[in-house]
């Protein structure tokens, strides 16, 4: 740095501001520009307001910068953003902030996990569908899709807008098919993978649970990952889920990996409220013939071993899965997948879960 840099420095660190810090460690200045004698730069306050506020201020700092040695003129101009709302500052990769106090977003009064052991099974379909199905009941439903590495809900609701964030802290979800909505696929781009680590992981969760304007609502469902990972295990620890609902199909390589969700939920003392058999049998629709494409009973059987009830026994489903890449869940309709996830919502109702 030059000695006149140095001597603007000096001088702009000398200011102290109201609330603490100064405008460089509030990250104020903008533009900074030394051409031989002639300085000049913005100072960008946090909002029009507080930049009215500070024209005094400003003024000061201007008459201050053209006094130093070798400086022939000064320029400080204040500005603020405008109203419009910004990207969130959702930045990939960040570390979870120390703070006080659970991850429980205020005004939500249930947390509601949505987990599988293994991939591909339907979860997110479940979610989605359930989502649409409880809104429909009449309750005020929030999804978070958490599944960080493959986020699915963006597709499934048909939204792929960018949240909008007034202030460039809080964000605000979107909203599709009566259903409160955030996802980390708003965030980035379709094709990026994401390759975060754990505190990475846990900075994103926290974002999207306390930064995300959730409001009052009934029930947050949670799409989690799949398997029993970083996300289930900051859930777990450091918010209050209410309760978890385990999806799988009847295939073994699936119920072993359901196995390891159900156990890691009893690790982290979170209730499973049941579990769904998803793809449990394809109906012939030309001759009504049902086929066990993944096997038949398991899931039943794992439930009844661990004294958990079946929640629902879902279908293969044509309808389902053009609908879910369509971008409105099956459970908007009239058709039997639209009742039986009615069915879902209502018992879940009925029993107080949600
Ligand atoms: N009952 C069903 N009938 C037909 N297709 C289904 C059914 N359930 C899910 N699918 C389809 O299976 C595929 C995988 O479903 P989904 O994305 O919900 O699984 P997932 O368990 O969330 O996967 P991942 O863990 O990889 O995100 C999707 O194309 C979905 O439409």
């Amino acid at each position: 740095m030059t000695q006149l840099s140095d001597a603007i420095t000096g001088l702009l660190e000398s200011f102290d501001l109201p609330g603490g810090g100064t405008l460089l460690s509030r990250d104020m200045i903008r533009a900074m520009r030394v051409e031989g004698g002639r300085v000049s730069f913005v100072i960008e306050a946090p909002s029009p307001e507080i930049a009215r506020q500070m024209e005094g201020f400003r003024a000061v700092v201007e008459a201050r910068i053209a006094e130093l040695p070798g400086v022939s003129s000064a320029s400080v101009v204040l500005s603020a953003p405008t109203q419009t709302p910004k990207a969130p500052s959702l930045k990939i990769g960040g570390h979870a902030q120390p703070q006080q106090g659970r991850m429980i977003p205020p005004g939500v009064k249930k947390l509601i996990a949505i987990g599988s052991g293994k991939g591909g099974v339907g979860k997110s379909t479940v979610s989605s569908n359930l989502a649409v199905a409880l809104a429909r009941a009449g309750r005020k439903v929030g999804l978070l899709d958490a599944d960080i590495h493959g986020p699915s809900q963006p597709r499934m609701f048909g939204v792929s807008k960018r949240p909008a964030s007034p202030d460039g802290k809080s964000i605000i979800p979107l909203s599709a098919h009566g259903v409160t909505l955030m996802s980390i696929g708003f965030m980035l781009p379709e094709d990026k993978a994401v390759v975060w680590r754990g505190p990475m992981l846990m900075g994103a969760l926290q974002q999207m649970l306390m930064q995300v304007e959730w409001g009052e609502l009934d029930v947050l469902l949670i799409d989690l990952p799949p398997g029993t990972g970083d996300v289930q295990l900051s859930l777990g620890q450091k918010s209050e889920v209410d309760g978890a609902i385990v999806v799988s199909t009847p295939q073994d390589v699936a119920l072993i990996d359901a196995k390891k969700a159900l156990d890691a939920f009893a690790t982290l003392k979170v209730p499973v409220l049941g579990m769904i058999e998803n793809m449990s049998v394809f109906v012939c629709p030309g001759c009504g013939l049902e086929s066990h494409i993944f096997g038949h009973g398991g899931v039943a059987t794992e439930a009844e071993r661990l004294n958990l009830p079946v929640l629902a026994q879902l279908p293969i489903d044509l309808d389902t899965r053009l609908a879910g890449d369509g971008g409105a869940p099956v459970a908007l309709g009239e058709g039997p997948m639209a009742q039986a996830y009615a069915k879902l919502a209502r018992e879940l109702i009925e029993s107080g879960a949600v």
